[in-house]
């Protein structure tokens, strides 16, 4: 175990290492009490088999015994379990808040993938470690230790010594196979999470998947993936098939060696028949606990690398300081925004996707962003959030350098509608109000803004309509528009809107940009868009072209200019007296 796993389980320990030792000092106690029982047997075997009276007081010993085992083996699971079940959660609880705060160019290359095995896979197999192992562990060493002891000072050494010499043997087998089950057992995970990712995918990209009528494909698909996962689950059978007889038939050959050496000693008159009763009790005592031994190796070796998975990921450097909890972020330093000869490459790009990139919002203005796919619009508003990492002094808010700024308020301050819209699987109104309380009025008005409410009215339980997965239930023009309230519901100072325009119609973009226009005096807003008409209202609008600014004015002076703005203007031009043509012929 490495530094930093030692650290991560130390912060636990400290809080729960008296539960876990109690637990385990009752264990010990419930070991201990177990092995006395042969002993008992065997005496009482011997009063019976001498007629020497009443066997009362060792049924009354042996009663004791159950009834303490009994009460102490539920407080031991209690304590032990209990511990682990914490355990699971602060580890989970680790992981999650490291999760949310690593940067975004981590997951674009790990896939979430990761992070969820860690949360599920992972943490159980480390409760498993922790709970089923060490009682693994206690049982042969304490069992083992005791009832050897007993045997031997009660019994016979010699005898003893003979009855458990295949004992080691079987282990070792067990140990070597144990491995084997293991590696069989992964890939049987391994092909069925192939099996149920596989579905999973299908079942999220139906639309596509029946659009393009390949169910056949698809089915040919998962049958494929389907076999394997078959041939992998043969495979374990068949190893299995070897290793159980081995664990559960062959320790018997120490029943066989004590029955026959003790039956001769028995017969010579050296020992009791209760003794070898007792002997043999002893073997049923110690011979579960050792063959848990091999299992014990397996689940100790999965809980290390458990650990050692989430240790690493821990260690991922995180691009955000810890997240804070206030109810109200600190205020920006102003609502003056600026960039200055920002230059920015993505993490493993050989590509600048912005070039010296400087221009200014002055507070209360309106900007627009234009330019053809790929020019650099939304990483602009991206770094600006802080979702990736901007040089230093490149970006300032109010003259202050984003860096200095605490990131929550930072976030918090700025209303940002990304491209992809996202809603989750909740109702309307907890979307728009998605992180915090807000005043039904407020998302009501949120929603009005953004010229969503006619579309929400007309769905039978309005704002409480919960959205399938991903926003489902709505177009993605209601989608678009029911993100933009959420991002208005914040009456955010600074405003940046990526593209939100383009699942709209041209009447609608139109509604929705004269409902914004008072809710934006006084505030600063960026508009990104590929669409002129969007943009057209700006006070300033700057054009970039892969990664640079190539024009800039308002868009009188860019038409004049004739230059990239006059040319999309142009193209667009003719799309929309289209499409308004076709709106007003309807
Ligand atoms: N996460 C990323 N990792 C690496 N490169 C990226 C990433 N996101 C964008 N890029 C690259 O950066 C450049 C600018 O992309 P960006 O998304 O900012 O363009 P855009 O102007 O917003 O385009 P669009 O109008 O199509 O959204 C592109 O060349 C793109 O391939």
């Amino acid at each position: 175990m490495n530094k930093q796993s030692r650290e991560l389980l130390w912060e636990f320990m400290t809080r729960y290492w008296r539960q876990y030792l109690v637990g385990m000092a009752m264990l010990i106690v419930v070991d201990v009490l177990q092995t006395f029982v042969p002993r008992f047997v065997g005496r009482a075997v011997d009063r019976i088999a001498g007629q020497q009276g009443h066997i009362w007081t060792e049924i009354g010993w042996i009663l004791g015994i159950a009834v303490a085992v009994a009460i102490l083996r539920y407080f031991y699971r209690i304590f032990i379990m209990g511990t682990t079940r914490h355990l699971e959660y602060y580890l989970r609880r680790q992981i999650f808040a490291h999760a949310l705060r690593l940067p975004l160019s981590y997951y674009e290359q790990a896939g979430p993938g990761g992070v969820m095995a860690l949360m599920t896979n992972d943490v159980t197999a480390i409760r498993v470690a922790f709970g089923l192992g060490a009682i693994l562990l206690i049982d042969a060493v304490v069992m083992g230790f005791a009832a050897f002891f007993l045997m031997a000072r009660t019994i016979d050494l010699e005898l003893t010594c003979w009855s458990l010499l295949p004992l080691p043997f079987i282990m070792l087998g067990v140990m070597g196979m144990g491995e084997k089950v293991h590696i069989a057992f992964r890939q049987v995970q391994e092909k069925f999470s192939r099996l149920t990712e596989f579905s999973q995918q299908t079942f999220a990209g139906l639309r596509v998947v029946k659009g393009f009528a390949a169910e056949h494909t698809m089915l040919e698909r998962f049958e494929k993936i389907s076999r394997q996962s078959v041939e992998a689950s043969m495979k374990l059978a068949g190893i299995q098939a070897v290793y159980l007889p081995v664990t559960h038939s062959l320790p018997f050959l120490t029943y066989a060696i004590a029955l026959y050496l003790g039956g001769r000693k028995m017969m010579d008159g050296q020992m009791t028949a209760g003794d070898l009763t007792a002997l043999i009790g002893y073997l049923g005592v110690i011979i579960w606990p050792l063959m848990g031994l091999g299992y014990l190796w397996n689940v100790l070796e999965k809980g290390a690398a458990s650990l050692q998975r989430i240790v690493q990921v821990l260690a991922e450097p995180v691009q955000e300081p810890q997240i804070e909890t206030k109810d109200k972020p600190d205020p920006l330093p102003g609502h003056h925004l600026e960039f200055r000869d920002l230059t920015f490459y993505y993490p493993g790009s050989g590509q600048p996707a912005l070039q010296s990139v400087s221009f200014q919002v002055p507070p209360g203005a309106m900007v627009g962003i234009v330019g053809r796919t790929g020019a650099g619009k939304s990483t602009l508003l991206k770094l600006v959030l802080r979702l990736y990492h901007p040089p230093a002094a490149a970006i300032f808010i109010g003259g202050q350098d984003i860096h200095e700024l605490n990131v929550e308020s930072l976030r918090h301050h700025i209303g940002y509608v990304p491209q992809e819209t996202l809603l989750f699987s909740r109702t309307i109104a907890e979307n728009i109000a998605f992180d915090r309380f807000y005043p039904e009025d407020s998302v009501k008005e949120a929603a009005r803004l953004a010229a969503v409410t006619e579309d929400i009215h007309a769905k039978t339980q309005g704002m409480e309509t919960v959205l399938g997965e991903k926003g489902k239930k709505l177009s993605g023009g209601q989608q678009q528009r029911v993100a933009i309230a959420r991002a208005l519901v914040k009456e955010p100072s600074i405003l940046l809107l990526d593209d939100v325009f383009s699942a709209l119609d041209y009447r609608t973009q139109q509604v929705l940009l004269s409902n914004m226009r008072k809710f934006l005096e006084g505030k600063t807003s960026v508009i990104v868009s590929q669409r002129v008409a969007a943009v057209k209202q700006a006070d300033m609008i700057y054009v970039m072209d892969r990664g640079r600014i190539v024009e800039q004015g308002n868009h009188r002076e860019l038409v004049t200019g004739r230059g990239l703005y006059y040319q999309l203007y142009e193209q667009q031009l003719a799309g929309e007296v289209k499409e308004t043509f076709c709106v007003s012929e309807q």
